[in-house]
C-alpha cells in the first residue's frame, strides 16, 4: 500500500447535500468521504494532501452483496505472474511530476485491474456491449476483447451485442457475441454492431436492461456517450440494480480529459501522414503550390497537432483553439506570401474545427445547426479557405496552384494499428475487471501509463483542448514558424469597425439619395 493513503481502521464522514454517515472502506483505509450528492462523487483523504477519488461499488447501495473468489485464480495463463490481483488500495496518481517538499499531495484514482473477490457468479452474468458516437480505429478490437476476457478468463456465456447505439438497447434486437464471431473483427475499420449519434432515452434503456437482465453493461463512445452512460449508471442505481455499469472512452479527436490519449488516435496521426505527403508531393511539383490537408477535430485540433510535428514538412497549422485571420500583419495570407517566395510551395493542414468564427463572419453564415446528439454542425473551412487564397492570388495576379485533399473520414474508417490493438486490449479487460470486481459508473483509461478507474463525471466535465500554452505547441510553432495568431483580437476588431463604417457611409449614401429622390433630383416631388 502506498503511504499517501491512510492507514486501516479509523472511519471516515459521508457529506453530501443533506446526507452525513460515517463509513469504513473495503479495505479497511480511512479518511473522509465528500460527496456531491448521494450518487455523486466519493472522494477518500489521505494523508499529505492525498485525495482519491474513488469510483461507485455495487455494494455502496446493495451492501449485502455476496461475493466469490476471482476464477483467475485457477487460470493456466496467469498462473506465473506473481501478484496478479491488485491490492484494493492500490492507487494511479493524476501529476506524477511533484514537489519533493510535499510529493504525495494531489488526485488519485483507483488502479484498475482483477480483483481476489469478485461480486458477480459468473454463470449469472449477462452482459451486452454497446459502440455510439463517430467511428474511430480500434473499436472492433475493443468489442473483441471485452468478449474474449468475459468468456475465457471469467467463463461468461451470455454476451451480447446491443446493435446500432444506444437506440438499439429499445429499438433493435441484440446479437449473440461469442469468440468465434468475433475473431477477425480486429482487422476490420468500424464497429460490428453499428453506431448511431442521437437516441439516448434513459427510462427506455434502463428497461430494456431490465427485461432483459442484463447485470453488465459496456458502454464504448466519447464525451456524448459517456454523459449518457453516466444516466444510465445513475438510474441504475435509483433503481437499486446489481447492474455495473463501465465506460470505455472513444474519441479519434482524443477530446477526453483525464486519461493520456485515447484509443485510434496513433493510427489516425499514422494516417493522416499519408494525405499529408500526398500534399508535400503536389505541392513541390508545381509552381507556387500548396498542399492544402484538412484533419478531423470539431473542437480539439489534436490530430493537427501532433500529424504536423510528426510530418516536418507542414508548413502551417490551424486549429480550433488558435483562432487564426487572414489579412494583415501576422496574418496568414502574408505568411503564404513569405513561405512561397522562400521556398516555392507550402502545406497547410487545417483542423475541421479551426476558423468558423472567421468564416461564419465573412459569408454571413449562422452558426447554430447541430448534429442529432446536439454536437455543433461544422462549415467546410478547408474548402473555404482554399478560395480565399485563390481569391487572394488571382486579385494580385499571382500564380497559385493549390491542392485540397479532405482524408477526414479515411483517417478514422481505417482497422486500428499495433500499438493501439495493444492499448484497446488493456482498456477491455480493465473493463471487464472492473464490472466483475462490482464497479460501475467508471471509465477507464490510462493516467500518466498506469491504467485506473475514473468516475464517469470526471472525463465529462470537461473537453480536453490543446494546451496553446504549454510546450507542445511551442514545439510545433518553433517547427513551422508559422505565426501565432496573437493580434487576432485586435485584427478582427479593427475589420469590425472598418466593415461597420463602410456600412454607415452605404447607408449615408442611401438616404442621401433616398432624400434626393424625394424631393426629386431637378426639384420636382417624388411623388409620380
Ligand atoms: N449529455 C448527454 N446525455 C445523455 N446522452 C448523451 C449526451 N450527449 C450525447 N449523448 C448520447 O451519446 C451518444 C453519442 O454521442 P455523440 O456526441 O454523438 O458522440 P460521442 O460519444 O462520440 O461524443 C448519442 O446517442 C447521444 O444521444
Ligand atoms: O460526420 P459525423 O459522423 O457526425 O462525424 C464527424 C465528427 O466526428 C468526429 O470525428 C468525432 O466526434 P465524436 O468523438 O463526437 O464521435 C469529429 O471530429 C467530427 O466532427
Ligand atoms: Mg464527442
Amino acid at each position: 500500500m502506498p503511504s499517501n493513503i491512510e492507514e486501516a481502521g479509523a472511519s471516515g464522514s459521508i457529506i453530501g447535500n443533506d446526507v452525513t454517515a460515517s463509513y469504513t472502506t473495503e479495505a479497511g483505509t480511512s479518511g473522509s468521504i465528500i460527496a456531491g450528492d448521494i450518487t455523486g462523487s466519493k472522494v477518500e483523504r489521505g494523508v499529505a494532501g492525498a485525495i482519491l477519488e474513488d469510483v461507485p461499488h455495487l455494494t455502496d447501495w446493495l451492501p449485502t452483496l455476496q461475493t466469490y473468489p476471482n476464477p483467475l485464480k485457477h487460470n493456466p495463463a496467469y498462473s506465473a505472474v506473481k501478484q496478479y490481483f491488485v491490492e484494493d488500495d492500490d492507487v494511479v496518481a493524476k501529476n506524477i511530476v511533484v514537489k519533493i517538499s510535499n510529493p504525495w499531495e494531489g488526485l488519485y484514482f483507483r488502479r484498475s485491474g482483477p480483483r481476489d473477490k469478485i461480486y458477480f457468479d459468473t454463470k449469472e452474468v449477462r452482459a451486452c456491449i454497446v459502440t455510439c458516437g463517430g467511428l474511430c480505429p480500434g473499436l472492433n478490437t475493443v468489442i473483441r476483447e471485452i468478449v474474449c476476457a468475459l468468456w475465457n478468463q471469467y467463463g461468461v456465456r451470455d454476451i451480447f451485442g446491443i446493435i446500432g447505439g444506444y437506440k438499439g438497447f429499445y429499438a433493435r434486437n441484440t446479437s449473440r457475441l461469442d469468440p468465434k464471431i468475433v475473431n477477425d473483427i480486429h482487422k476490420r475499420g468500424g464497429t460490428i454492431l453499428g453506431t448511431s449519434r442521437g437516441g439516448h432515452d434513459t427510462s427506455k434503456i434502463v428497461s430494456s436492461i431490465e427485461d432483459r437482465s442484463i447485470n453488465q453493461v459496456y458502454i464504448i463512445g466519447g464525451d456524448g456517450t459517456q454523459k449518457g452512460a453516466d444516466c444510465i449508471y445513475e438510474e441504475l442505481r435509483r433503481h437499486g440494480m446489481k447492474v455495473a455499469v463501465a465506460g470505455i472512452p472513444k474519441t479519434i479527436d482524443n477530446d477526453i480529459d483525464v486519461i493520456d490519449k485515447s484509443f485510434g488516435f496513433d493510427t489516425a496521426v499514422e494516417e493522416a501522414q499519408r494525405a499529408i505527403n500526398a500534399a508535400h508531393t503536389e505541392a513541390e511539383s508545381i509552381e507556387n503550390g500548396i498542399g492544402l490537408v484538412k484533419l478531423m477535430g470539431r473542437y480539439s485540433g489534436y490530430i493537427a497537432h501532433y500529424a504536423t510535428l510528426a510530418s516536418r514538412d507542414v508548413d502551417c497549422c490551424l486549429i480550433p483553439e488558435v483562432p487564426f485571420y487572414l489579412e494583415g500583419e501576422g496574418g496568414l495570407y502574408d505568411f503564404v506570401h513569405h513561405r512561397l517566395r522562400e521556398n516555392g510551395h507550402m502545406v497547410i493542414v487545417v483542423a475541421e474545427g479551426a476558423g468558423q468564427e472567421l468564416m461564419a463572419e465573412s459569408l454571413d453564415l449562422l452558426n447554430g445547426s447541430i448534429d442529432a446528439s446536439g454536437n455543433r454542425l461544422l462549415h467546410d473551412i478547408g474548402l473555404w479557405l482554399c478560395q480565399k487564397l485563390k481569391d487572394h492570388f488571382a486579385d494580385r495576379k499571382e500564380i497559385l496552384n493549390i491542392k485540397y485533399i479532405d482524408p477526414t473520414y479515411m483517417i478514422r474508417a481505417i482497422p486500428s494499428n499495433a500499438a493501439d490493438n495493444v492499448y484497446c486490449t488493456l482498456l477491455a479487460h480493465s473493463a471487464v475487471h472492473g464490472a466483475m470486481a462490482g464497479y460501475s459508473g467508471f471509465t477507464v483509461g490510462p493516467v500518466n501509463g498506469r491504467h485506473a478507474y475514473i468516475p464517469i463525471h470526471r472525463v465529462t466535465e470537461k473537453q480536453r483542448c490543446v494546451n496553446t500554452s504549454d510546450r507542445m505547441w511551442a514545439r510545433l510553432l518553433s517547427s513551422t514558424n508559422q505565426p501565432g495568431f496573437l493580434q487576432y483580437e485586435k485584427v478582427m476588431e479593427a475589420k469590425r469597425k472598418k466593415e461597420a463604417s463602410k456600412f454607415l457611409k452605404i447607408s449615408d449614401a442611401n438616404d442621401k439619395r433616398d432624400s434626393n429622390n424625394s424631393t426629386g433630383q431637378n426639384g420636382t416631388s417624388g411623388v409620380h
